[in-house]
């Protein structure tokens, strides 16, 4: 793992969240996306070269939007950079983590993405990032 790439937060919606946001970090999101694969749309701010994730659910069957029925809005994941996340998936089925896909899966952000179960992490849902090169 490199350094956290972003804290992912859970958010009914978007636009109230994302108005929150804007007057909590005194600064605009940098991008909205919406990764159809994984029902979420997402907006990202930048304060000082650490990420906010903001994410909403685009259907009821959306894990963000089972998240939100079961705890509430809140911190849903922390995302991690690495170089290679074939490897570092490798490395971590070696360490005897569980992840939540075979391959890497196209993220959001331009990114190469993975999961870790959260109950083979202590609670936490683990994301893997790596930059698509475009
Ligand atoms: C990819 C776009 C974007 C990006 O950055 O590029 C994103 O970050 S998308 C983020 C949304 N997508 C995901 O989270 C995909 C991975 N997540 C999953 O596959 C599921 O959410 C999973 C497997 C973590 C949980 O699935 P589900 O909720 O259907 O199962 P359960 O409700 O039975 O939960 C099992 C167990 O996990 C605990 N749990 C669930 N979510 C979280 C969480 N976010 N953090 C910590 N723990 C979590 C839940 O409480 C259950 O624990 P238990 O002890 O059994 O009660
Ligand atoms: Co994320």
């Amino acid at each position: 793992m490199e350094r956290i790439e972003h804290i992912g937060i859970a958010v009914k919606s978007l636009e109230t969240a994302g108005l929150l946001y804007r007057k909590l970090l005194g600064t605009e999101p940098y991008k909205t996306e919406t990764v159809e694969p994984e029902k979420v749309s997402t907006q990202f701010f930048n304060v000082g070269g650490n990420k906010i994730e903001l994410l909403e659910a685009t259907s009821p069957d959306s894990t963000i939007a089972r998240f939100i029925e079961r705890k509430g809005e809140g911190i849903h994941h922390i995302a991690f950079e690495v170089d290679d996340i074939a490897a570092e998936m490798a490395r971590l089925r070696e360490e005897g983590f569980i992840l939540l896909s075979e391959e890497p899966l196209p993220g959001a952000d331009n990114k190469w993405v993975c999961f870790v179960h959260p109950r083979t992490t202590g609670g936490v849902l683990v994301e893997l990032c790596q930059e698509r090169s475009v």
